[in-house]
């Protein structure tokens, strides 16, 4: 079983993630942030270090990838490689701080290597809009992620609904995150929880 929560930044997928694991037995997979070697200076400077960022998301993403395939495990993954190319690396490139010559080149990586990639059993989407992504952006503290603008998270909503609409690949369940706390209420994690289980029902 492979389940992979998708969302805008802040949207809350890593929180979500952890819970679930915990409440599933499940193994977590998490984005590669913290040891990331190109984020911080791609915040301060995003034409200069857009693309050397996508290939790093890129070849991280394939590796979880190749790990679901192989490891036969429950896995719940955080984020999927599907968002790096269709929703930042299309946004960077729309934006103009990845060249289209750039872009190119990453995008033929990207559909040779889509052709390993299974869609998962199940793709948890956190929708939310933009004010609450700032509020829980500014919660979680990240330094460099200051410079986040409002401009770029839009544009960034903008794709995720535009490739949710269109995603036919695999069973989808849209949870609309901004009045919920599944962090501090157990009834607003427990309604979540119900909403899985009824997708997880529908696929034994
Ligand atoms: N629904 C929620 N209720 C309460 N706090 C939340 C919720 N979603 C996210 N948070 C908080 O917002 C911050 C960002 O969440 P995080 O899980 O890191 O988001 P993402 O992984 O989608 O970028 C964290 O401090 C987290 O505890
Ligand atoms: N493919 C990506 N391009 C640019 N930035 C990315 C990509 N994947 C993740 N990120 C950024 C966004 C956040 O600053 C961190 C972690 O993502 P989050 O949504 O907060 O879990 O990495």
């Amino acid at each position: 079983m492979h389940i992979a929560v998708t969302g805008n930044i802040g949207a809350g997928k890593t929180t979500l993630t952890t819970m679930l694991a915990k409440h599933y037995g499940w193994d977590a997979q998490f984005e590669d942030v913290d040891h990331n070697p190109y984020l911080e200076d791609f915040y301060a400077d995003m034409s200069k270090w857009s693309f050397a960022l996508q290939i790093y998301f890129l070849g991280s993403r394939f590796r979880q990838v190749k790990e679901i395939r192989e490891s036969g495990k429950n896995i719940i993954q955080d984020r999927t490689i599907y968002e790096d190319a269709h929703i930042f690396a299309e946004n960077l490139n729309d934006m103009k701080l990845l060249s289209d010559r750039d872009f190119k080149n990453y995008a033929s990586l990207f559909d040779l290597m889509k052709t390993f990639v299974s869609a998962p059993d199940l793709l948890i989407y956190l929708k939310s809009d933009v004010p609450n992504l700032v509020k829980k952006i500014y919660k979680r503290g990240r330094e460099y992620e200051a410079s986040i603008s409002i401009e770029y998270l839009s544009k960034l909503n903008q794709k995720y609904e535009k490739w949710i609409d269109g995603y036919t690949e695999g069973k989808l369940l849209v949870i609309e995150v901004d009045d919920l706390d599944f962090v501090e209420k157990p009834e607003d994690f427990g309604f979540i929880l119900e909403k899985i289980d009824a997708e997880l029902n529908g696929l034994f």
